[in-house]
C-alpha cells in the first residue's frame, strides 16, 4: 500500500516534470501532496532558520556575519571558463558547477580527477577531497601560485590568510566537544528496548520506519531530551561534524511541535543528511526537506535520498557540488505553496532553464493555487492583522512601494512590518542607505524584544543570541549607490541565501547616481521599473521606500504625492502610505493606508499606535499569548516549560506597562525575563 502511493506520486510529477533539455539535468518536484502526508501521517516542522556564508568546516576565512557585500566583481561562467583555458586547465561543465582537478591534492594520489568546483554563478569553489573553499579571487591566486613555482599541487593549508581568532577556535572546540558528548550519550535503537522504541516512534509518527532503515542513517535516541539525534558525517573521512537534535512534544489541544537544534549552530551547519550512505555512481537522488522523509523514501522507494539542513528554507550554494553526480534529482519538499516554491527556486540553481516553461509546468502550479488560496495569499503579519485584511498576505515575487511624510516613522513601522515576517520564516535582506546598520540592528532588536533593552541590559544577550537566529541579512551600503551595485547585490544575496524579502530604504539614495541631465521622474521610473523586472524575475519581494514628492501641509498623501507618472504607480503591486495627522491629543497616531493591491483589489486605512519604549507600531495581544518555544538544549525541559510561563507573565508585564505609563514612569518590566520570540508569534504547529 504505501509503496505504491509513493510510485503513483512519482509517476504522476513525472508525467508533468519538464521536457528534458539537451545536457541538462532532470529535476523534478514530487507531488507531495499525494504522498507524504499519507506515507508518514505527518507533516514536518516548518524551518525558519538562518543560513550564511561562513563554514563550520572552513579552515580559514569567514565572511562577516549576516552581512551581504557587493560582489566586487560579478563573475560570468564565460570569464570563469576563459580564465581557466588561458592556464590550460581542463574542465568538465557541469549542471551548476566547472569541475576541475584539485589543486589541493598531489596527482598521483587523487582519487577523482575532477574534484574540485567551482560554482559558474559566484566561482566560489570546494575542493570535496580536502574541504578547502574560497572564492573565485582565491582560486586564481591559487593558480597563479602554483603554476609561477611549476608545482603539480599545493598544501591544502595555503590559504589560511585568515587565521581563526582564538574565540573562534575556542568556539568550534566547544562545538566539537559538545557533539561529541550528545552522540555519546545517545543510545542506537537497537539498544533500546522494544516497548520504548515504539514509543519514540509513534511520537515522531514514524512506526513505519524501520529499526533497519534507523541504523543505516545512524538515526540514534538521547535520552535526556527524548530527541532524535541525526548526524553529520562528512569529509574525505566521514568523520562526524555535527548533529540535529528533533524533539516532538504534545500541546494541550492535541497537536504535535516539532523543535529542532543544532550543533554547531544553524548557520554553519551544512549537512546533507544521508550524503555519506550515497555512492560514487549513484545518479539519482531524491531530495526532501526533512530528515525523516529522507528515511522513508530511501526504505520505501530504495532510492538515494538525503535531507537539506534547514528544509524548504534554503538550498545554501555550498552544498551544490555535492549535487553534482546526480543525472536526476527529484525535490521532494512538501505539499503547500511555500515548498512549490522553494521547488521552483532550488531547481533553477541546479539546472533548469530559466526562460523555458511548457504549460505542462505550469499546470501543477495552477492546480496548486487552486487548492491552496490561502497560503497563495501568502504570509501573515502576526503584528499586523488589519494589513492581512486588506492585502491578505506577503507574497513573493511583488513590488511593495511604501512612503510618507518626513520623519513620520516609515523606517521604524518598516522595520517592524519587515521583522514579523523575517520571524516567520521569510529570508530578509535590507538595504538602508540612510541609516546605519547598526542603528537599524536596534532599532529591530528593540522591537523583538519589545522593550527598552538599554534599562534591561542583562537581557541584552538572550535576546541578541534569539534574534541571530531570524534568517536576516543587511547590505552594507551606505550613502548614495549606483542601482546596478544595488541590484547586482541583490541577485547574489538571493542565490546565496535564498533571499525572499528585500527593503530598499530608500529610492533617493539611488537618484544621486544617474544622469541628472534626464528628468528626475524618468529617472524615479526607471528605477521603479528596474526593481519590479528584479521581483518578477527573483520571485523575490521587494518594499521600496520612497520620500513623498511633495507634501502639503494638513493633508494626507495620495498615490499622486509618490510617482511622477501613472507609468511608476502601475509597476508596483502595492502602495502603502503612512498617514500622519498631528493630533496633540495622540501626538504618535498613524495610520497605515493601502491603496493599491494588485492581488484582490482590496483598499482600506487603520490606525497605528505608537508605543516609544518598543519602537512598535503594532497593538498589544490581546488574550492568551501565543509564544514560541525555545529549540531544546539537552536536558532543559523543566526550564524550558519554565521559560514559557516567565514569558506570558513578563509580556502581560509589558502591556500593564505601556498602559501604566501614561501616569507613571516607574514601572519595571521584570528582570532576567527570559522571553523567546514574543510578539504574538505563533507557536510552530504540525498540519
Ligand atoms: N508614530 C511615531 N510617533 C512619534 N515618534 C515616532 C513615531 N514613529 C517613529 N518615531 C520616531 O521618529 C524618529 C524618525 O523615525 P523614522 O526614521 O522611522 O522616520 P522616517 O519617516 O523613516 O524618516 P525620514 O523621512 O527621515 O526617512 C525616530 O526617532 C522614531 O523613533
Amino acid at each position: 500500500m504505501w509503496r505504491s502511493w509513493l510510485l503513483k506520486g512519482t509517476t504522476c510529477l513525472l508525467q508533468v516534470a519538464a521536457p528534458r533539455l539537451l545536457h541538462q539535468r532532470h529535476v523534478s518536484s514530487l507531488s507531495v501532496r499525494l504522498v507524504t502526508h499519507r506515507l508518514l501521517h505527518r507533516t514536518p516542522c516548518a524551518l525558519h532558520l538562518r543560513v550564511n556564508a561562513q563554514s563550520w568546516s572552513r579552515a580559514f576565512k569567514k565572511d562577516a556575519k549576516s552581512t551581504v557585500e557587493f560582489p566586487t566583481s560579478p563573475i560570468t561562467v564565460t570569464d570563469i571558463k576563459q580564465y581557466l583555458r588561458s592556464k590550460e586547465i581542463p574542465f568538465h561543465d557541469g549542471y551548476s558547477c566547472l569541475h576541475i582537478p584539485s589543486i589541493f591534492v598531489d596527482p598521483s594520489t587523487r582519487r577523482d580527477s575532477f574534484s574540485l568546483f567551482v560554482d559558474k554563478t559566484t566561482g566560489q569553489f570546494l575542493c570535496k577531497d580536502t574541504q578547502v573553499e574560497g572564492s573565485w579571487e582565491d582560486l586564481q591566486d591559487c593558480l597563479e601560485v602554483m603554476q609561477s613555482g611549476e608545482q603539480d599541487s599545493l598544501s591544502p593549508h595555503v590559504l589560511l590568510g585568515y587565521p581563526e581568532s582564538l574565540e573562534e577556535q575556542e568556539e568550534r572546540e566547544r562545538e566539537l566537544r559538545e557533539v561529541q558528548r550528545i552522540w555519546s550519550s545517545s543510545a542506537p535503537f537497537a539498544d533500546l528496548p522494544e516497548d520504548e522504541v515504539q514509543l519514540i516512534k509513534a511520537m515522531f509518527q514514524i512506526t513505519k520506519i524501520s529499526n533497519v532503515t534507523l541504523k543505516k542513517f545512524g538515526v540514534r535516541l538521547f535520552k535526556p531530551t527524548r530527541s532524535l539525534v541525526f548526524p553529520w558525517f562528512g569529509g574525505p573521512d566521514s568523520s562526524l561534524k555535527g548533529v540535529k537534535l528533533l524533539s516532538a512534544q504534545s500541546t494541550d489541544a492535541g497537536r504535535v511541535i516539532y523543535n529542532e537544534a543544532t550543533v554547531p549552530k544553524s548557520n554553519s551547519y551544512h549537512n546533507l543528511f544521508g550524503l555519506h550512505l550515497v555512492g560514487r555512481m549513484d545518479s539519482e537522488v531524491v531530495l526532501t526537506g526533512h530528515e525523516l522523509d529522507a528515511l522513508a523514501v530511501s526504505q520505501a522507494a530504495g532510492l538515494p535520498s538525503v535531507a537539506l539542513p534547514r528544509g524548504v528554507s534554503c538550498l545554501p550554494p555550498i552544498l551544490l557540488p555535492y549535487l553534482e553526480q546526480f543525472k536526476r534529482v527529484t525535490l521532494w519538499l512538501g505539499g503547500d505553496v511555500l515548498s512549490w516554491e522553494a521547488s521552483k527556486i532550488f531547481s533553477r540553481k541546479l539546472a533548469a532553464h530559466k526562460s523555458i516553461v511548457s504549460f505542462k509546468q505550469l499546470r501543477e502550479d495552477v492546480y496548486g493555487e487552486l487548492i491552496n488560496t490561502d497560503q497563495v495569499a501568502g504570509v501573515k503579519w502576526t503584528r499586523f492583522l488589519e494589513l492581512n485584511r486588506i492585502l491578505k498576505g506577503h507574497r513573493k515575487g511583488e513590488l511593495t512601494v511604501f512612503t510618507g511624510p518626513t520623519g513620520s516613522g516609515k523606517t521604524t513601522f518598516i522595520s517592524e512590518y519587515a521583522l514579523d515576517l523575517c520571524m516567520q520564516g521569510v529570508n530578509t535582506l535590507w538595504g538602508s542607505f540612510e541609516i546605519n546598520n547598526v542603528r537599524l540592528a536596534k532599532i529591530m532588536l528593540t522591537q523583538f524584544a519589545m522593550q527598552r533593552l538599554e534599562e534591561n541590559l542583562e537581557q541584552y544577550d538572550f535576546w541578541a543570541d534569539k534574534f541571530e537566529e531570524l534568517p536576516l541579512y543587511f547590505m552594507t551600503f551606505h550613502g548614495q549607490q549606483n542601482i546596478k551595485a544595488v541590484l547586482d547585490t541583490m541577485q547574489h544575496a538571493v542565490y546565496m541565501y535564498d533571499i525572499n524579502h528585500i527593503v530598499i530604504d530608500n529610492l533617493q539614495f539611488m537618484m544621486g547616481q544617474e544622469n541628472l541631465s534626464v528628468d528626475k521622474f524618468a529617472v524615479q521610473d526607471h528605477i521603479i521599473g528596474a526593481f519590479r523586472k528584479f521581483a518578477t524575475n527573483s520571485s523575490c519581494h521587494v518594499t521600496l521606500i520612497i520620500h513623498p514628492r511633495k507634501e502639503e501641509d494638513g493633508r494626507e498623501l495620495q498615490m499622486a504625492s509618490i510617482f511622477g507618472s501613472a507609468k511608476a504607480s502601475q509597476e508596483a503591486d502595492n502602495v502603502v502610505i503612512l498617514q500622519e495627522k498631528k493630533l496633540v491629543t495622540a501626538p504618535g497616531r498613524r495610520s497605515l493606508q493601502v491603496t493599491k493591491n494588485r492581488f484582490d483589489g482590496d483598499v482600506g486605512i487603520f490606525p497605528l499606535d505608537f508605543i516609544k519604549s518598543s519602537l512598535t507600531f503594532s497593538s498589544p495581544v490581546k488574550g492568551k499569548l501565543k509564544l514560541k518555544k525555545v529549540p531544546p538544549k539537552a536536558g532543559n525541559e523543566e526550564e524550558e516549560e519554565e521559560v514559557e510561563a516567565v514569558a506570558a507573565a513578563g509580556k502581560k508585564a509589558e502591556v500593564k506597562k505601556e498602559r501604566a505609563t501614561k501616569t507613571t514612569k516607574t514601572t519595571k518590566t521584570p528582570q532576567n525575563t527570559k522571553t523567546p520570540a514574543a510578539g504574538g508569534e505563533s507557536t510552530k504547529k504540525s498540519q
